[in-house]
């Protein structure tokens, strides 16, 4: 990480180090000020110009300081974003199902908390660089004064080492155990504010309290560990720091005494000790923040599902500067391949397991022709949704074959996006924003005719109805919508993308069966694209060209509805 904006870091150091080491200039100015500063003596020319450049210094360091702090906090924001943006990337890249393997919160800590220790540890390198510069030279020259006080100088910071050394693997475990204890409170909160309706239902208000309460006990228990030993460090540290410039002041009044020391000496020993002192804490804090580095890469390793840890730290741009055009703010729908437009879609062999089950979808083989009405049938658990997500490679394949107009398609995530291909998941995605900008959802508004989009969404009527019509604001997940608008706009989303082919996975849960019906015929006369739609409603079904009749993740049986109802137990046992 060091290296990544290596001309910024190199500059923070420069700076960092500079800040750390002015005050041996001081140091010395201050000797200088009281060797020549006796009792009813007029100032001299020697100390007007000490005077002088102590003003010049307090002055010149406060520039410093500011330069400082504002390179700094542009080196900071860039490391933890650099580690947020490759975590981020890593997740967006994984198949969409399987996208993070914990809880939405413990996620969010990983990003903030995680990000920020390493952010820390890499900044207070800098700060270590200067320090020791500083307690080189400081200790050259106290050496020079008096060797054997400067030897007790040494002694809270063996000290201070080897307390950090016996608790290292205490340390360690209490920083786990607090995150993990976080992670599972705001998990649950996330869990419990995207459940509020299905809770107030159930009548279960005081069972969800008290699960939190336990939750936050639990927290507040590892929470306490972590913080108690890293504050009762901090105060050992400080301590033994104390202690020793105890026995230094007493010796330095030995050799003042005897005339070994001047007080112009003892005044430098005095200010270089109290920097000496806060190097000696901090150095205890910075190998304990090192260690909690190392926690927090597991952490962000874990979360991005990787293995090799560089590529938690791996160098990318993170496009902060305006006017940096070469993110892709809008999709232009425009840019089709004639050359891809859908003819065929064949399936060969295509399967998956759960690890977790065990269940999924075994050797699914079937085709569809361009222009065609698919629907995919089956009871509950029957493989319906896995069969499209491996399809759409929201799920990695474990075998098989998906071929588009004879040709293989390598990578399915990366394929079946628009204008290939639109999706309707079973429980759609809606973002706190306007209806319109929900079905645009990145596209340009000149692009798109949204009126055709409302209209074979059957949402023409409910739109007319809202006081702000397609600005109306739908807040966080649609919740100022009903479920059956929710799912139309975002089918509405689908149809903006004008692609080869439509995928619906069970839209009609949240839809009655005349709303249901007025969407398949306008879907079926204008014919926009090939729709492969998981359904068990008989509208679907009576359109259909063919019909998958899907039992324990495989295809039972293919063929239209009259002669599935023939001949297929399945298909009749779900026609009822
Ligand atoms: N995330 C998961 N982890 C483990 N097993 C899963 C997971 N999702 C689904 N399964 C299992 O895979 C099988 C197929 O599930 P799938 O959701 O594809 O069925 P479905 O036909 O779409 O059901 P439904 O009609 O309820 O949507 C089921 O036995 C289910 O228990």
């Amino acid at each position: 990480m060091m290296t990544y904006k290596s001309g910024l870091y190199t500059l923070n150091c420069i700076l960092w180090s500079c800040i750390h080491v002015e005050p041996l200039l001081l140091g010395l100015l201050f000797k200088q000020f009281f060797n020549i500063l006796k009792p009813g003596e007029n100032f001299t020319i020697n100390l007007f110009s000490i005077i002088a450049l102590t003003s010049v210094y307090t002055i010149g360091r406060m520039i410093n300081i500011r330069w400082g702090a504002m390179v700094d906090n542009k080196h900071r924001f860039n490391m933890s974003a650099l580690l947020r943006r490759n975590m981020f990337e890593s997740i967006l890249k994984k198949p969409g199902a399987s996208s993070i393997p914990c809880s939405q919160g413990e996620a969010l800590n990983c990003f903030r908390d995680d990000a920020r220790t390493i952010e820390d540890s890499i900044s207070w390198t800098l700060d270590f660089i200067g320090n020791v510069v500083f307690v080189i030279v400081a200790v050259t020259i106290m050496v020079s004064i008096n060797a054997k006080i400067t030897l007790f100088v040494f002694t809270p910071l063996v000290a201070v080492v080897g307390i950090v050394q016996v608790l290292r693997s205490k340390l360690q475990k209490y920083r786990v155990a607090s995150r993990e204890a976080t992670g599972l409170v705001t998990g649950a909160m996330g869990e419990i504010f995207s459940a509020v309706q299905a809770i107030k239902v159930a009548g279960e208000e005081e069972n969800v309290v008290r699960y939190l309460e336990k939750l936050n006990r639990q927290r507040h228990k590892m929470m306490l560990k972590d913080t108690l030993l890293t504050q009762s460090l901090h105060s050992i540290f400080y301590n033994t720091v104390s202690i020793g410039t105890g026995f230094i002041l007493l010796l330095a009044a030995g050799s003042m005494k005897n005339g070994d020391m001047t007080i112009g000496e003892l005044s430098l020993f005095i200010y270089y000790l109290n920097f000496i002192s806060d190097f000696t804490s901090f150095f205890g804090g910075f190998i304990a923040n090192n260690r909690q580095a190392k926690v927090s890469f597991l952490r962000i390793a874990e979360v991005m599902q990787e293995d090799n840890l560089y590529n938690a730290v791996e160098h990318n741009d993170l496009h902060l500067k305006s006017g940096n055009k070469d993110t892709k703010d809008n999709i232009n729908i425009s840019e089709k391949f004639s050359a891809e437009d859908l003819t065929d879609i064949s399936v060969e062999g295509l399967s998956y397991q759960y690890k977790t089950s065990g269940n999924g979808i075994e050797d699914i083989h079937f085709r569809l022709k361009k222009g065609s009405f698919t629907v995919i049938t089956g009871r509950i658990g029957s493989g319906k949704s896995t069969l499209i997500k491996v399809l759409l490679g929201l799920l990695p394949s474990d075998g098989g074959n998906i071929k588009w107009n004879g040709k293989t398609v390598t990578n399915p995530a990366e394929f079946f996006i628009s204008p290939y291909c639109a999706y309707t998941p079973q429980i759609p995605n809606l973002v706190s924003d306007s209806i319109k900008n929900n079905i645009l959802f990145g596209l340009q508004e000149e692009a798109v005719d949204i009126n055709n989009s409302l209209h074979a969404a059957v949402l023409e009527k409910d739109i007319k109805e809202l006081e702000n019509g397609l600005d109306t604001v739908i807040g966080p997940k649609g919740v100022k919508l009903s479920g059956g608008q929710i799912q139309r706009v975002a089918v509405a989303r689908m149809f903006a993308r004008k692609a080869e082919l439509l995928v619906f996975d069970d839209i009609s849960s949240a839809l009655d069966v005349e709303t249901e019906n007025k969407l398949w015929n306008r879907l079926f006369k204008d014919r926009p694209a090939t729709c492969l739609v998981v359904s068990n409603r008989r509208g679907a079904l009576k359109q259909a060209d063919q019909i998958i009749v899907m039992k324990d993740g495989r295809i039972e049986a293919i063929g239209r509805l009259e002669e599935l109802l023939d001949h297929c137990d399945e298909m009749k046992a779900i026609w009822g």
